[in-house]
């Protein structure tokens, strides 16, 4: 069953189209990705998701219910965590929690906030003043009031943005054990791809309010690319033309090299790989190597490349220089 359905949804802001017939389905108990440049509009799907806004057109349904015509009941099947979700400085998180609670009129309230705040490891801060609370602990404390009314959905728009690597880990930590102990859906936004790799089996890619893909990850791979990544770090600084000199030797299977300062990468065919390492480690100083399968960001790079190649030029897109906003963890 689908958690998700979206059909032939078109959002616009004045003269901007946001989103732009996107149809899509989202399955149940899974924890789904949702990539695309800045303004692609991952949030505004979010927001028809919530029923914070209408779409011009088509329809949004979440765990069978039209949002359109939904009552309350819609707080209780689906939680969010904005983009950017602040809170008083001056109230503790548990009291934030207390007026969330009374938002959405939950009986059991002091029972539940006890156990969201054990849920994003937040028990022993509750009775701090938010002000005083580290980015990540208020984004926790913003995951904790999106689990309150025990959602059936779960969407984080971009959840680790801005937070430190300890952060963003003891983030993911929460993801991964909501998603092991519950049938819980879960769609995440993101721009750091690994983290979608990490957490995410399916994704979605959206480009100026249009679908551009959907699918699991590694088949999405397997479309784009059979090749392995080879990742070498040089031992001096001469070797980097030495090596393209080498690989051109193997110019059918090697189909890309790229150097970021003395780490090249050399994207080829698996089967060439023990002879191009012999014939690298002959000729240059290698200090060390590893073989990895396609990053995401393979997949990321050559669907918005034919998307764009696809479109018209729209008014309201990004310019080509935000997609090299998007985060590649090499
Ligand atoms: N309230 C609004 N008024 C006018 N335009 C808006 C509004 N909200 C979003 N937009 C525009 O709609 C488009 C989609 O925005 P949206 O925030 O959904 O994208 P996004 O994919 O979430 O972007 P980002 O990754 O930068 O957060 C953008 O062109 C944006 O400028």
């Amino acid at each position: 069953m689908n958690a998700i359905e979206v059909t032939g949804v078109t959002k616009k802001y004045s003269e901007i189209t946001a989103l732009d017939r996107l149809s899509l389905a989202i399955e149940s108990g899974s924890t789904f990705g949702l990539l695309g440049t800045n303004g692609a509009g991952k949030s505004t799907l979010f927001k028809l998701l919530v029923g914070h806004i209408r779409p011009d057109d088509g329809t949004v349904s979440v765990a069978g219910t039209d949002v359109a015509t939904a009552g309350p009941e819609l707080r209780s099947i689906v939680g969010y965590l904005p983009e950017h979700a602040g809170f008083p400085p001056s109230l503790t998180g548990r009291e934030v929690l207390e007026f969330h609670a009374r938002m959405h009129s939950l009986p059991d309230a002091a029972s539940r906030i006890d156990a969201v705040l054990s849920v994003v490891g937040l028990s022993d801060a509750a009775d701090r003043c938010v002000g005083g609370y580290s980015n990540g602990m208020t984004r926790r404390l913003g995951l904790a009031a999106a689990l309150l009314s025990r959602p059936r959905i779960l969407l984080l728009d971009e959840p680790t943005a801005g937070l430190d690597p300890r952060g963003v880990a003891d983030f993911h930590r929460v993801i991964e054990r909501l998603d092991a102990q519950s049938d819980l859906t879960v769609v995440i936004s993101s721009h750091v791809l690994t983290e979608i790799e990490s957490l995410c089996e399916r994704i979605a890619i959206l480009h100026g309010g249009q679908l551009c893909t959907v699918g699991d990850i590694d088949g999405l791979r397997r479309e784009v690319t059979d090749d392995v990544r080879v990742r070498l770090r040089l031992g001096d600084a001469a070797s980097a033309d030495s090596i393209q000199t080498i690989v051109s030797a193997f110019d059918a299977s090697v189909h890309s090299t790229d150097h970021d300062g003395d780490v090249v990468f050399v994207d080829c065919d698996p089967e060439d790989v023990p002879q191009l390492l012999t014939e690298l480690t002959e000729a240059v100083t290698i200090d060390g190597y590893d073989v990895r399968e396609p990053g995401l960001e393979r997949v990321f790079e050559q669907v918005l490349s034919e998307a764009e190649q696809d479109s018209q030029p729209r008014q309201n897109a990004e310019s080509s220089e935000q997609l090299r906003t998007v985060s590649h963890d090499e």
